[in-house]
C-alpha cells in the first residue's frame, strides 16, 4: 500500500494546485496525488516534453486531467503568464507548491556568479515570484496554502552546494515571515525538508564523484533512501485540513538523517 493510499479520494475537491517542477521527481508525485484527490492541478516546468509526458502519466494513473505550462520560474514574463493562465482559467488558485529547483555539485571557490545566481534565482526568487503571483487572491478569498521544499536545517551549511543551501535557508526565511504574515489571512505556509531521494534531478546534477550527496544512504537511521512518495504523503497532510493549526513549520522527511548528519561515520 502507498502510503499516500490512507488519504481521502475527495481531500482536494474543489481546491486549485498549482505545482512548479510538477513534470519529474518529488513535483510529479505531489500533482499525481493532488490530482487524485480531487483538485484541479496545474504544473509548470521548463520543458515542453517533460510536461507533456507528465500529462499523460497523470491521465493514466487517475483517469484525470492535468493543465500544464511552460514556465521559466526565473523569469517574470514567465511567471506572468503563468499567472494569467490560472486567473483565466480557474480563476485563481488555492495551493501552490514550490517545488521546482536547480542545484549542481560546485566547490564555492570554483562557483561563478552566474552558477550562483542560476541557482538562487530557480529557488529564491522563483518561490517569491510564483507565490506573489497567486496570494493575492488567496487573501481575497481568506483561503490559502503555500508548501515550500527546503532542505534539512540550511544553516548547516552544505559543502559543495552553498548557493542551494543559501537559496533554501532564504526560502526557510520567506516560509516563516509569509506564515506570520499572512495568517490572518487565512494562508498556512508550511515546508517540506526531504532527506536524499534519488530523482532524476539527483543523478543528472548531484553525484559528481566527489560529491558527499552520494554517501547519504549508509547513514539514514531507518536504513534506506527517501521515495518521491515518503515526501507526498507529509506534502498531503500539510496541505489538508488535518494540519489546519500548522504554520511556519518546516517539516524533516528523511528517515531520521538529520539525527546522523554524514559527517560522522558510523
Ligand atoms: C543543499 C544540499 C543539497 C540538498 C538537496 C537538494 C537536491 C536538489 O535540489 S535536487 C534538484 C536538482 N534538479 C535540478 O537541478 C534540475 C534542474 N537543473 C538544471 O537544469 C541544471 O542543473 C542547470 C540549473 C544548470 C540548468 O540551468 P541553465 O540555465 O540551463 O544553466 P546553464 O547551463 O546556462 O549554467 C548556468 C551557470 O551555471 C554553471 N553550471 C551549470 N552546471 C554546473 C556544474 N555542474 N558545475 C559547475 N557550474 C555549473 C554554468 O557554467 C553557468 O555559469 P557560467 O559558466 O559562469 O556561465
Ligand atoms: N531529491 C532530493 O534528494 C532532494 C530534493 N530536494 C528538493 O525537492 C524538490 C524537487 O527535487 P527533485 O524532484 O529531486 O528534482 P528534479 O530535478 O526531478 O525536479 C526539479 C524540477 O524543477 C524544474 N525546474 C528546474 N529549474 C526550473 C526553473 N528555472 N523553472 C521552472 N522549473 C524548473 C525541473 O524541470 P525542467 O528541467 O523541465 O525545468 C524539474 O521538474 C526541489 O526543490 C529540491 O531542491 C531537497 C532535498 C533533497
Amino acid at each position: 500500500m502507498d502510503p499516500e493510499d490512507f488519504f481521502n479520494p475527495k481531500l482536494f475537491d474543489g481546491e486549485v494546485a498549482v505545482v512548479t517542477g510538477g513534470a519529474s521527481g518529488i513535483g510529479l508525485r505531489i500533482a499525481r496525488a493532488l490530482t487524485a484527490r480531487g483538485a484541479e492541478v496545474m504544473i509548470t516546468s521548463r520543458s515542453i516534453e517533460r510536461l507533456e509526458a507528465a500529462e499523460l502519466e497523470i491521465a493514466a494513473r487517475t483517469g484525470r486531467i492535468v493543465s500544464s505550462l511552460p514556465c521559466d520560474v526565473r523569469e517574470a514574463d514567465d511567471v506572468d503568464r503563468l499567472q494569467d493562465f490560472v486567473m483565466s482559467r480557474f480563476g485563481g488558485a488555492s495551493i501552490v507548491v514550490n517545488n521546482a529547483a536547480a542545484n549542481f555539485f560546485t566547490p564555492a571557490e570554483r562557483m561563478t556568479r552566474r552558477a550562483f545566481d542560476t541557482v538562487v534565482q530557480a529557488d529564491l526568487y522563483g518561490t517569491f515570484a510564483v507565490t506573489q503571483a497567486f496570494v493575492g487572491h488567496m487573501i481575497e478569498q481568506r483561503h490559502g496554502n503555500i508548501l515550500n521544499i527546503t532542505i534539512v536545517q540550511p544553516e548547516r551549511g552544505f559543502p559543495g552546494f552553498s548557493h542551494s543551501g543559501a537559496a533554501k535557508a532564504g526560502i526557510l526565511s520567506l516560509t516563516c515571515s509569509w506564515a506570520f504574515e499572512w495568517g490572518r489571512h487565512g494562508i498556512r505556509v508550511n515546508g517540506i525538508a526531504p532527506g536524499p531521494v534519488p530523482t532524476r534531478g539527483v543523478a543528472e546534477n548531484m553525484l559528481a564523484t566527489d560529491s558527499p550527496f552520494a554517501d547519504d544512504a549508509r547513514h539514514v537511521p531507518l536504513g534506506r533512501l527517501g521515495t518521491p512518495e515518503d515526501i507526498t504523503s507529509a506534502a498531503l497532510f500539510l496541505l489538508s485540513p488535518a494540519a489546519s493549526w500548522i504554520t511556519g513549520v518546516n517539516l524533516v522527511v528523511d528517515g531520521g538523517l538529520f539525527l546522523n548528519p554524514p559527517v560522522t561515520d558510523s
